[in-house]
């Protein structure tokens, strides 16, 4: 604890320094400071939300603006959103049940996360999954009323049982798709759904991808965006006759190799990631050649670590309970914006970061994580990550309406004290769109009970069992996103002069991974007076411009 507060010390130093230099003319002038138009920094922030992107957020701008007073707001009386990871005492030890996110992705996308584990000192807790573990290499599709083992590295299946089960069906007529005509010029969207069919086979959509989006999204392919979500492919159809002909038509551009393409956006954080982020050797080390990674006491342990450092922060407030209901510009000329809660009075502040839910951007769906522990070790007959449960699965092979189970025991080692079986079910997404109740605790366990029953052949009677409804927790990028943010940008801006930035899993992807980095993006776009543009910190991110090639394994 002591070396976790140094190492939080040093870097607040740093930052004071690095922010009092060219602050000091106006730290002289505390009257100047009220004035948010020459004001060398914000001296009031308010983050509202405090999940994973409230909080990277204010630790990212608390070293960006060592001085400012920042207030976080959360309804809730605990921090973290839906990270929920929970020590359960077993016969013979204790076992951890994750309720939300419950691994991070090691990739480029990742840098920022693990430039914060480091700082927060938690590389010695790290517990990574190496990608040729049976908990990480075999991954299944259930299709139509078996297992069916996906190809990858580290994994074998049989050719002949995957062409039986039809969960590979129509991807032959993937030789075709360089002979369909392109779409017009002028849709602007269609769903993930609709383009798989148009370019390839329904029964890809159905059968196969839909799967790994339940596993992602809890959506639905034919309501999810393929301009978003398949952005690449989406852009590659436009650059020659077919995506294929795209794809070839911008190979040899760079001289070095196989060619791809890049957004804007990807492009402009990749060069401030790769120019900024410098990661040790240990943790580097650590996570090469792994699948996924979490923590010894799951990922809450990164929300808890972080927790503790911004109460070590003098400048921070954090106002748990406490439920934003508006926030308003004022038009008193400083640039301001008032902030109302719910039962408190009104606060203004020089600037506000906002991670609250947009509703006119995305719906958002529900799912029920059903945690089950059995005390009997190796119960599960299959060894792997888990399964998924693509949408053309017959309903009475998923009556359930269950999106898939994490084999939680195999998945991710070294977190329980008692040997046993753990496996996590996951239920509803899509699939529970429009209901207005969903099932209680003892129906969702029943449900999880007979889909185990009926897909692994578990009859035994968990010894521990945990239920949770994660209401409205995973928006979708649903067909029209794209447009939906520019306007949502453009309003935002307007009506806020600036002084509101949006950071969350609506903007830039629903991961962890993908909230922590736009968290730092964010902040450091605060950095030389960035705070006062008229900007929301989005605007790479909708800005119309055609994307660039680069060699696919540019860093
Ligand atoms: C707890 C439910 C969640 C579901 N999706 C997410 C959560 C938190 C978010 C999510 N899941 C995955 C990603 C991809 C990238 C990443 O950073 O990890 C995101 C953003 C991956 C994933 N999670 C599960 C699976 C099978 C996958 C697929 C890809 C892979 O092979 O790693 C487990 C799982 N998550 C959900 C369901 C329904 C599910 C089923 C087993 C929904």
């Amino acid at each position: 604890m002591a070396m976790r507060l140094k190492r939080h010390v040093s870097l607040f130093e740093s930052s004071i320094r690095r922010a009092t230099v060219p602050t000091v003319a106006n730290s002289l002038c505390t009257r100047c400071r009220r004035y948010a138009s020459s004001a060398a920094y914000p001296e009031n922030i308010a983050v509202l939300g405090g999940g994973i992107s409230g909080l990277a957020s204010a630790y990212f701008v608390a070293q960006e603006f060592p001085r400012s007073k920042i207030t976080i707001y959360e309804a809730e009386k605990q921090l973290g959103g839906w990270i929920r990871s929970q020590r359960i005492p077993v016969p013979g030890g204790d076992v951890l049940f994750e309720h939300g996110p419950r691994t991070l992705r090691p990739g480029r996308d990742s840098l920022v996360t693990q430039k914060l584990i480091q700082e927060l000192d938690l590389v010695g807790d790290v517990l990574a999954t190496p990608k040729k573990a049976p908990g990480a290499a075999n991954r299944y599709v259930y299709y139509p009323d078996r297992l069916n083992l996906m190809p990858g590295p580290g994994a074998r299946p049989s050719y002949f049982d995957l062409a039986k089960s039809g969960v590979f069906a129509g991807w032959h007529n993937i030789l075709a798709e360089p002979f369909q005509s392109r779409r017009d010029g002028s849709i602007r969207d269609e769903s993930v759904g609709s383009f798989l069919s148009r370019r390839v086979d329904k029964r890809i959509a159905q059968n196969l991808v839909s799967a790994i989006f339940h596993g992602i999204y809890a959506g639905d392919v034919w309501k999810l965006s393929a301009k978003t979500l398949l952005g690449t492919a989406w852009q590659l159809e436009m650059k020659g006759n077919s995506v294929w002909d795209g794809w070839m038509n911008i190979q040899g551009t760079n001289g070095k190799g196989t060619d791809t393409l890049i957004s804007p956006h990807h492009l402009d954080v990749r060069a401030r990631v790769n120019q900024e982020i410098k990661v040790d050797s240990a943790l580097s080390d650590a996570l090469r050649d792994c699948s996924v990674f979490t923590f010894k006491n799951g990922l809450q342990q990164l929300v808890d670590a972080l927790s503790q450092c911004l109460k070590t922060y003098s400048q921070i407030e954090v106002k748990l309970g406490t439920p934003v209901e508006s926030y308003n510009l004022l038009s008193n000329g400083e640039k301001q914006v008032e902030v109302t809660t719910k039962d408190g009075k009104p606060q203004n502040y020089d600037l506000v970061i906002s991670t609250l839910r947009a509703p006119a951007l995305t719906p958002y769906v529900t799912v029920m994580t059903v945690n089950l522990y059995y005390s009997t070790p190796n119960l599960n007959p299959v060894k792997g990550f888990g399964y998924l449960i693509p949408q053309g699965v017959p309903f009475e092979q998923n009556p359930e309406r269950a999106l898939g189970v994490t084999f939680d025991s195999d998945a991710v080692q070294g977190q329980d004290s008692a040997p046993g079986t753990k496996l996590t079910v996951m239920l509803g997404g899509h699939w529970w769109d429009e209901w207005d109740t969903y099932p209680d605790s003892q129906e969702g366990l029943e449900l999880a009970k007979s889909l185990v029953k009926r897909h692994l052949g578990i009859t035994e009677e968990p010894t521990r069992s945990n239920v949770g409804v994660w209401k409205d927790c995973i928006p979708q990028y649903t067909v029209g996103y794209e447009d939906r943010l520019r306007d949502y940008v453009e309003k935002t801006k307007n009506q806020f002069g600036g002084r509101v930035k949006l950071v969350g899993n609506q903007y830039n992807g629903v991961a962890v991974n993908n909230c922590i980095e736009q968290a730092w993006m964010m902040a450091r776009g605060l950095r030389h007076n960035g705070w006062k543009e008229k900007a929301t910190g989005l605007e790479s991110r909708v800005v119309d411009e055609p994307w660039s090639i680069i060699p696919v394994n540019q860093p």
